[in-house]
Order: structure tokens, then sequence, then C-alpha cells
């Protein structure tokens, strides 16, 4: 069987702040239905590739193609169809504070064309999807923990039962018990609904727990994709030193218990 063609395909990004070059030349492929895991050190710019891809930072250079359809030469109608494929997570949820939780996740649901009973229904199924107790659709974001909050960003971002959802950060600010339950949250959510996720994510613990790839950003680009086992063959000083590190051992320890 051939392989299936990138549901996300990047050539030639190049991002720029004044002199600041961020990504030059930048190539990356994400295949259809992966948990694909982004690290990187500090500022190497994880964040922008994800802003990039979502639409919200124009790329000075490259082409953006998601599923099959190059964004920046897309008329304005087929981008905003692609965009309604994916859902984004920002990393503090990104809820709006007047609103209730499940009217943050009908948000998406504005444009479509179903009554409001429907909306409501379906806000409260990508709530219970994203393991949050029924009664929380009735909460503002304000009276939920940092990680109720996560998982309400994330039941926004199914609202419209994506292809792909980026996700930035999920686990930063988690216990370690809530950060591996959401690992296994996203690893259930990819598997039942063969999602495919762009996590952006420091945490060593979430790419051996449930990210099929790494690639990472290093050098303005992305220097090396593969798996948990291939990273640690990699003889690059940050590679080298991210997955031997303590952090590294321990994840690996955990996931072997
Ligand atoms: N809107 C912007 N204007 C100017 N510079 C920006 C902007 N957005 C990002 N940058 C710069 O681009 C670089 C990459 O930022 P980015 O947030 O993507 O890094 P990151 O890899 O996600 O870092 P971290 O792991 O610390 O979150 C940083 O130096 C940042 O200051």
């Amino acid at each position: 069987m051939n392989a299936p063609d990138p549901i996300i395909r990047l050539r030639g990004i190049r991002n720029q702040f004044g002199s600041q070059v961020v990504h030059d030349n930048l190539d990356l492929d994400v295949k259809r239905g992966e948990v694909l895991g982004i690290v990187g050190g500090s500022g190497t710019g994880k964040s922008v590739l994800l802003r990039t891809i979502v639409g919200l930072q124009t790329p000075a250079a490259g082409t953006i193609e998601v599923l099959g359809v190059e964004l920046n030469s897309a008329s304005e109608a087929k981008r905003q169809a692609i965009r309604k494929r994916w859902g984004v997570m920002f990393q503090d949820g990104a809820l709006f504070s007047s609103l209730t939780v499940r009217e943050n996740v009908e948000v998406p649901l504005r444009d479509a064309d179903i009554d409001d009973e429907t909306r409501r229904a379906l806000a409260d199924l990508k709530i219970s999807m994203s393991g949050l107790p029924y009664l929380a659709g009735d909460k503002y974001p304000s009276e939920l923990s940092g990680g109720m909050r996560k998982r309400a960003g994330l039941a926004r971002a199914l609202a419209l039962d994506p292809d792909i959802v980026f996700l930035d950060e999920p686990t930063a600010g988690l216990d370690p018990i809530g950060a591996a339950e959401f690992d296994r949250l996203i690893e259930r959510l990819s598997d039942a609904l063969g999602l495919t996720v762009f996590m952006v994510t420091h945490d060593l613990d979430s790419l051996q727990a449930c990210c099929d790839r790494i690639a990472v950003l290093a050098e303005k680009k992305v220097l090396v994709t593969g798996t948990m086992a291939e990273m640690r063959e990699v003889d690059h000083p940050w590679v080298h030193d991210y997955f031997h590190g303590p952090r590294a051992r321990a994840a690996l320890a955990t996931a072997a218990e």
C-alpha cells in the first residue's frame, strides 16, 4: 500500500520578525492520522510554526498545503472551508471569559445550519469527549481549574469534527497526574477519531506517551523527524542533550513501568 499523502505539507517556509529570522527554508510533512510532537529549544519558533499553518502568521516565503490545498494561493472561500477542517487549542485554552464552557464550544458551530437544541447537544458531546463532567458546560472559565480549562479548549477545538487538531503545549502547567490523563485523552481521541494531531510540547512524557513521531526545530528549520527511539540516535548537541538528559531518562523509565 502506498503511504498516504501528507495531510500538511510545508515547503521553504521563512518567518522573520525585523532582522530576526526564525524559520529559513523549513520543510515538514505531517502524515494523516499521526500524532506529531514538535520540540525545540525556547525561541526556536514552535508556536510561530503552528500559527503559520493555521493562518495567524503570514510567512515571508514558502508554501503551506493542508488537505491538498495550498493556502496562500487558494481563494478566501477555499481557505475558509479548510479552516473548518481543523481545530486549535491554545496554551491557556483561549476561552471567552464572558461565555460558559458550553457557549464557548458552540462558537465554532454558530455558522453551521443547525437548530439551537442540536448545537447545544453537539457542544455537550464534545464537552464529555474531552473528559469534563457534564455540569462543566454551565460553568464560566474562571470557575474551572487550569486542567479543566485546557479540556474545555480541546472541546472547542473538536467542535466541528476536525481532521486535524493543533495543540500548543497542552500539558504545560498541569500536575504530572493531570498531564498523564491529558496524554491518554489525546491518544484515545486520535485512535478513535483518526485525528491528526500537531502538538507543540516541552513534555518528554507526552512525547513518549502519545506521539507517533517527533519533529525537532533547530537551526531555523526542522532538523530531524523520527520516533522517540530514533531521536536517541541523533548526533546533534541539542537533540542529544534533550533526549538523553535526566528528564528523558525519567520519561523512558515511567513508560517502561
Ligand atoms: N509577533 C511577533 N513579533 C516579533 N517577534 C516574535 C513574534 N512572535 C514570535 N516572535 C519571536 O519569534 C521567536 C520564536 O517564538 P516562538 O514563540 O515560536 O518560540 P517557541 O519555540 O514556541 O518558544 P517557547 O518554547 O519558549 O514557547 C522568538 O524569538 C519570539 O520572540
